[in-house]
């Protein structure tokens, strides 16, 4: 691609000093020397851990024809075209977007933002579209899909080639829609950069990603940002259940639309009954059976509903799919016993989410069995949520095994030893440690009588736990099934 077609989407005053000659051919694009090859355009990138602008010379050496970066380096060599910009990490989704023929201005692509719900939310939606007819694509934390097709997800927002990469393939495949989570990290990353949206979704705010954000309102504003940056096109719909729901839309451009279970909105649910394997519920006055449990999932399902609206599709048939749809992977998945107890597989991995799940749980159970929680703590991850996370799981539940979730450089003793920090002496007469997770599962399955419950939180559709940076397999459905004999 020549070199003015792939800078097209930067505007003139973000672009500080072209050097060298301008009419380039470019061959490829990446942000990681590693990958360069003859003719790539190199974009460098300060990280988390390194600085892309240490990596120059050698993308230069592995044969990078052009340098886009935002920081001083060395421009001596002429036969390479060095693009400074103000921003590098604003320019690297811009050029994406332009190499990969704008794809997101062919689609129309919703993003969903919120500590928790993203995944269940952008995923219904998927599958109320596919449901419908149409060709639709899914960028998420579980999977990634085009139609049909599945791809891995390494994240829950992908780096900004790579999900211009999606888009173009779901462009290519007839895809109309494209439904995104976009998570703070991205945001803040501007890894959405460059992204033409239609739709802007906010499910909640709480605690969650301290490590990186370092404060709740730090945390906000990288999620404010999304809404801020929405074109007047764009539709924006947000919980205003959530005290920070209309903070999200104080200064977007984009058309406000509201949805609630308690209050005045445009789009309106209240629950009717709940039970076991499902809810009924009421959607701006039409009644329907939906195969979700938990409160928290209605406000998800209604954020779908409001969405579907938005779209265009048809009130009718959007209740009806809805009727249809089931559970997302690793989301309030359940197990039962032959001997009549029950397990509850769930990704809830922040207090908010342990809160909202194991309300559901006590919502339907009406007090018929004991709740048995197994939990652990994500390692190199927020270190202030574990201690509120044990005191959530022993307050809603009879009995709590601390254990492990994803250890990852941490010793997973230690992390155990922070969640039990949250504890006091009456507490922690209700608490178990056991380190390895699966023996945390079966002491779970062993305790547990009939007409109990075990919620087994924060893996969720995991399929491996991360050691040191190895991810072993481990799946918390398959323990369970063995240890059940199922
Ligand atoms: C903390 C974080 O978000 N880090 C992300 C970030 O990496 P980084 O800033 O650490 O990059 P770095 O290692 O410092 O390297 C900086 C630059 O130097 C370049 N480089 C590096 C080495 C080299 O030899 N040559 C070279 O050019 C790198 O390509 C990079 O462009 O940019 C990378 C490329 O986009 C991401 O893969 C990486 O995600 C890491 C692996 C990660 O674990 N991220 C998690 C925390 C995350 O993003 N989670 C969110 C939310 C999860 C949720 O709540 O669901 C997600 O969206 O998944
Ligand atoms: N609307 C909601 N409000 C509160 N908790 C929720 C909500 N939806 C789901 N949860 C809980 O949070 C967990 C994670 O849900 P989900 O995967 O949809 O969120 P997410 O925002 O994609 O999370 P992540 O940021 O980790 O990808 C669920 O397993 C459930 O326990
Ligand atoms: N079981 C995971 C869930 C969090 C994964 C994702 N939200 C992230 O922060 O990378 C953990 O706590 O390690
Ligand atoms: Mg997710």
């Amino acid at each position: 691609m020549e070199l003015q077609a792939l800078i097209s989407n930067i505007k003139s005053e973000d672009i500080v000093e072209i050097l060298g000659i301008k009419d380039v051919n470019v061959t490829g694009i990446t942000s990681d020397s590693r990958k360069v090859t003859t003719g790539y355009a190199f974009i460098a990138l300060k990280g988390v851990q390194v600085d892309g602008h240490d990596f120059i010379a050698k993308a230069i050496e592995l044969g990078a024809k052009v340098i886009i970066h935002d920081e001083d380096t060395d421009t001596s060599n002429s036969s390479v075209t060095y693009i400074k910009v103000k921003d590098a990490a604003d320019a690297i989704g811009k050029i994406a977007s332009a190499w990969y023929g704008n794809p997101s201005q062919k689609l129309n692509l919703v993003g969903v933002t919120g500590t928790n719900g993203k995944t269940t939310t952008a995923t219904l939606l998927y599958n109320v579209f596919r449901k419908l007819g149409y060709g639709a694509g899914l960028l998420s934390t579980v999977c990634n899909y085009v139609n049909d097709d599945q791809f891995p997800a390494t994240h829950t927002t992908p780096d900004p080639i790579s999900l211009n990469e999606f888009l173009a393939k779901m462009v290519e495949a007839g895809c109309e829609y494209a439904f995104m989570e976009v998570s703070s990290h991205a945001i803040h990353q501007k890894r959405i950069s460059g992204l033409e949206f239609k739709g802007g979704i906010f499910s909640n705010l709480t605690q969650d990603h301290l490590d990186y954000h370092g404060t709740m309102q730090d945390y906000l504003k990288a999620k404010k940002a999304f809404f801020d940056n929405l074109p007047a096109t764009a539709f924006t719909l947000t919980n205003v259940d959530d005290k920070n729901g209309l903070v999200m839309l104080q200064n977007t451009k984009a058309k406000k639309y509201t949805y609630s279970l308690r209050t005045l909105a445009d789009f309106k649910a209240r629950v009717i009954e709940k039970h076991f394997d499902g809810t009924a519920i009421e959607i701006n006055g039409r009644e329907l059976e939906v195969q979700f449990v938990g409160v928290f999932n209605v406000y998800n399902l209604l954020a779908v509903y409001g969405a579907s609206v938005l779209l265009g599709e048809d009130l009718e048939k959007i209740l009806i799919v809805l009727s249809t749809l089931k559970s997302v992977a690793g989301r309030f998945e359940t197990i039962r016993s032959k001997d009549g107890f029950t397990a509850i597989v769930d990704y809830a991995h922040t207090p908010d989410a342990l809160v909202n799940v194991l309300g559901a749980i006590h919502d339907v159970l009406e007090g018929g069995g004991r709740v048995i929680t197994v939990v652990g703590c994500g390692g190199n991850r927020d270190k202030t949520k574990r201690p509120i996370m044990a005191r959530e799981a022993v307050t809603l539940s009879d009995q709590v095994i601390l254990t492990s979730d994803n250890p990852r450089f941490e010793e997973p003793q230690s992390i155990v030893d922070d969640m039990v920090a949250g504890l006091d002496p009456v507490q922690m007469k209700k608490a178990l440690c056991i380190v390895d997770r699966e023996q945390a599962i079966k002491t779970a399955c062993t305790f547990a009588k009939p007409g109990d419950v075990i919620l087994i939180a924060g893996k969720g559709h995991e399929d491996y736990q991360d050691v040191k940076g190895v991810k072993h397999h481990f799946d918390d459905k398959e323990i369970v099934k063995n240890i059940l004999g199922l």
